[in-house]
Order: structure tokens, then sequence, then C-alpha cells
């Protein structure tokens, strides 16, 4: 992707970390993910008092994606924001799922505060993954 591009993903990123409902943690993460129509989704963590219902923003924005309507692998491109002084990784989790919905080449962009972008893959997020077509 051209760097205007990511920029502009990481930006949305941001922009949706200010939703973040993080009362328990107060760590905001962001996530904006580029579909292979260009259309962008986004999500924000959003925790419970029961701390295992935590959404994380990552997981937020891939679903909110296919629920509306989008199919497995037509996510072209992955950015995780928050004020992290180290890049933030995605959580284990959240990379299982990235590996359900994401072709293992697709980029997923990390960022810091410094505001420099980490790009990596799913497949470097995920080694060996456990895939559907493993069953
Ligand atoms: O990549 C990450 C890491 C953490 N979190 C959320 C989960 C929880 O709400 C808070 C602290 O772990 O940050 C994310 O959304 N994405
Ligand atoms: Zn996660």
């Amino acid at each position: 992707m051209e760097n205007s591009e990511i920029k502009k993903l990481i930006e949305e990123a941001h922009k949706v970390k200010e939703h973040s409902y993080s009362p328990y943690s107060h760590f905001r993460v962001g996530a904006a993910i580029k579909m292979d129509d260009d259309q962008v989704f986004t999500g924000a963590n959003i925790e419970n008092v029961s701390f295992g219902a935590t959404n994380c923003a990552e997981r937020s924005a891939i679903f909110t994606a296919l629920s509306a309507g989008y199919k497995p692998k037509s996510i072209n491109a992955i950015a995780v924001a928050g004020d992290t002084k180290d890049f933030l990784p995605p959580c284990s989790i959240c990379r299982q799922v990235m590996v359900e919905f994401c072709d293992p080449e697709t980029p997923v962009y990390l960022t810091r505060e410094d505001e420099s972008i980490l790009t990596t893959s799913v497949r470097e997020l995920v080694p060996f993954a456990f895939e559907t077509m493993d069953m």
C-alpha cells in the first residue's frame, strides 16, 4: 500500500480510539482495516466488568466489516493505534481472528507514539497457524 494510504488508515485508527470504552485498563486502542474495494472499517476496544468479555479494537473492526456483509479474505490491510512508546502488537486472540479472515500476506501496520510504523503481516504474527483447512 502507498505511504499516504497507510498514514490515512493509521489516522482512522487513532480517530476511532477516541471511542474506546476502557474504564478498567484506561488503555485505549483503535484499529482500521481497508477492504479490497477500499472501504474502511474501524473498531475500538470495548471492555467489560467481566474482563473476559472485553473485545479488542482489531476484532471490533474485523467483526464490523463481516457484519456489514464482507466475505472472509476481503481485508487488504490492518492498522493498529494506541498511545504506547513501543509498537503495539495485537493480542493472540486477535491474531487468530486475523488468520480466519485475512490472507497470510495481509499487511498489519503497527504504530507507536513517535508515529513510526512497523509493517508486519498476518503470517509473521502467526507462524504455523491453525487454520480451517487443518480441520
Ligand atoms: O492490540 C491490542 C492490545 C490490547 N487491546 C485492548 C484490550 C483491553 O481492552 C486493553 C488492555 O489489554 O487493550 C486491544 O484492543 N488491542
Ligand atoms: Zn486482541
